[in-house]
Formats: structure tokens, sequence, C-alpha cells
């Protein structure tokens, strides 16, 4: 059973559990279901966007503890003044130390800024959790996710207001795109292996079709990579470890952007 088996098995059951706490008619009564969400997509393609999509991550998988004293709020206010051009928040507990109170912290303290809510999402009904707590963007993993449930999660996610982020790792996975999908990930990371090589994205690069917008993620340890990654027509670099493991992430993430300049 692979990693993404695993995490896939255990949401499952916290979706069902989660269902039989919280209905949706629930969720939709918060009130960001009324706000305006905000784009990652204009955000990323505005002049002069460091492209930098700077990632809230405690603890993962292939690394264990990254940060064990890190404040949402804090931290994802460093990132915005660093730079980002968006943020991504893991609600994953389980396997990556998130929290739905990690991301409505990044709402609150960065009302302007467009948030991914980084999970694993196999039901609708995640798609509201997510507006409801204030996300702008879903991520939707290609290999966790048949060609018709991708577009059924894709279309709900439009219907609610927010941007769609299709994370493939093989040429295969472009396939299952649709075209409501507004954003297309590489991920960097093999999750069979945990290997990381930012070239994944470069190669697959020139298969996925014009109208999305490329991001690459994970992985990304320095700024360098960015040119290659710019050059091959990304204008995204989502990045978690490289800001997190460190003892001041703001910084660190400043650091980056500076340098890209
Ligand atoms: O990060 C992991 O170990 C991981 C394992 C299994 C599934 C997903 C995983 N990561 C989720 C992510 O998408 C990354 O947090 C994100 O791309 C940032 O990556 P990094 O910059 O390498 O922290």
């Amino acid at each position: 059973m692979t990693i993404l088996d695993q995490i896939n098995e255990n949401k499952r059951t916290e979706i069902a559990e989660a269902k039989s706490r919280v209905s949706v008619e629930e969720l939709m009564a918060s009130p960001y279901f009324k706000r305006k969400p905000n784009s990652l997509k204009a955000a990323l393609l505005a002049e002069g966007a460091s492209g930098v999509i700077a990632e809230f991550k405690t603890k993962s998988p292939s690394k264990g503890v990254i940060n064990e004293t890190a404040e949402a709020s804090e931290i994802t206010v460093a990132y915005v003044a660093a730079g980002a051009s968006g943020l991504s928040v893991l609600t994953d507990d389980h396997f990556f130390g998130g929290s739905f109170e990690n991301l409505a912290k990044a709402r609150f303290a960065n009302p302007e800024t467009p948030i991914l809510r980084k999970d694993f999402m196999l039901d609708p009904y995640q798609i509201y959790e997510a507006r409801a707590h204030g996300a702008d963007v879903i991520l939707l993993i290609a290999e966790s996710l048949t060609k018709e449930l991708l577009l059924e999660l894709t279309l709900k996610a439009k219907e609610l207001g927010l941007e769609v982020l299709v994370e493939v790792h093989s040429a295969e996975e472009l396939e299952k795109l649709n075209p409501q999908v507004d954003l297309v990930g590489v991920n960097n990371r093999n999750l069979k292996t945990f290997e990381v090589d930012v070239q994944t994205s470069v190669r697959l690069s020139k298969l996925i079709p014009d109208p999305f917008v490329k991001i690459s993620e994970s992985g990304i340890s320095d700024p360098e990579s960015i040119a290659q990654l710019r050059t091959a027509g990304f204008k995204g670099f989502l990045i978690g470890e490289t800001f997190m493991k460190t003892d001041d992430p703001g910084k660190a993430c400043k650091e980056f952007i500076d340098k890209l300049k």
C-alpha cells in the first residue's frame, strides 16, 4: 500500500466522521460562504509576481516533524510580507499536523491573499468544508481520482466559487484534466519513493496545454531552479519544507524571494 493509499484510506474514515458531525447546511451557514474568494490564478499572472506559494506545513510523511513551534498567523503574515503570491495551508492532521484552525488563522490574518486548502480531496463534502473555512483554492490529486470524480469535484468547486489546482506526476494523469480546471501542478515528489526532482516539472511542462496556469510543487530549495522553471512556463512555485524547516520561515521566504529579483 503506497503512502497515498494510506492517506486516502484514513481520509475516507475522517470524511464519514465529519459528515456525521457537521451537515452541509451547517457548513454553508459559515460567514466565509458570503466572502468573494481571492484568485490564485490572477495573483500568479500579475505583473512582477514572485509566483511563490508559501506553505504552512509542520510535519510530513517524508520528513517527519519539520517545525514543532510554528504558529500559522505569524508565519503566513511573514510569508505575505516577504512577497509570496499565495499561501498553502495543510488541513490534514494525521499525516501533516494540519488543521482547519490553521487555515482559519491564515485566512483571518491575510484577507487579500489567495489560500490553497492543501488536503486530500475525495468527496464534494470537503469542498464545502474548504469554502466554510475561508479557502480560495482546492487541490485535486489526479492519481487519487478517476477522470469522472475529478470532473465532479471540479464542477462543485467552481459552483462554490473556488479555483481548482490539479496535481499530476505523470503524462498519463494529464488525460484526466478538464477545461474547468484553473491550475495544473506538477509534483516533483514521487509519492512512492519520496524522491524529489525538479526536472519532473520541466519534462511535463511541454505536455500541459496552454490555458492552464502551471505550478511546480515540492522539493524546490534553491532560487536558481526558479529561472529554469519560469523558462519552462511555470508561474507558480509551491514551497513548504525549505522555509518551514528554518528557525524563521518568514525570513527564509524573504531571502528566497529577494534572490528572484
Ligand atoms: O511532503 C510529503 O512528504 C508528502 C507525502 C505524501 C503526500 C504529499 C506530500 N506532500 C504534500 C505536498 O504537496 C507538499 O507539502 C508541497 O508540495 C510542498 O512540498 P515541499 O516544498 O517539498 O515541502
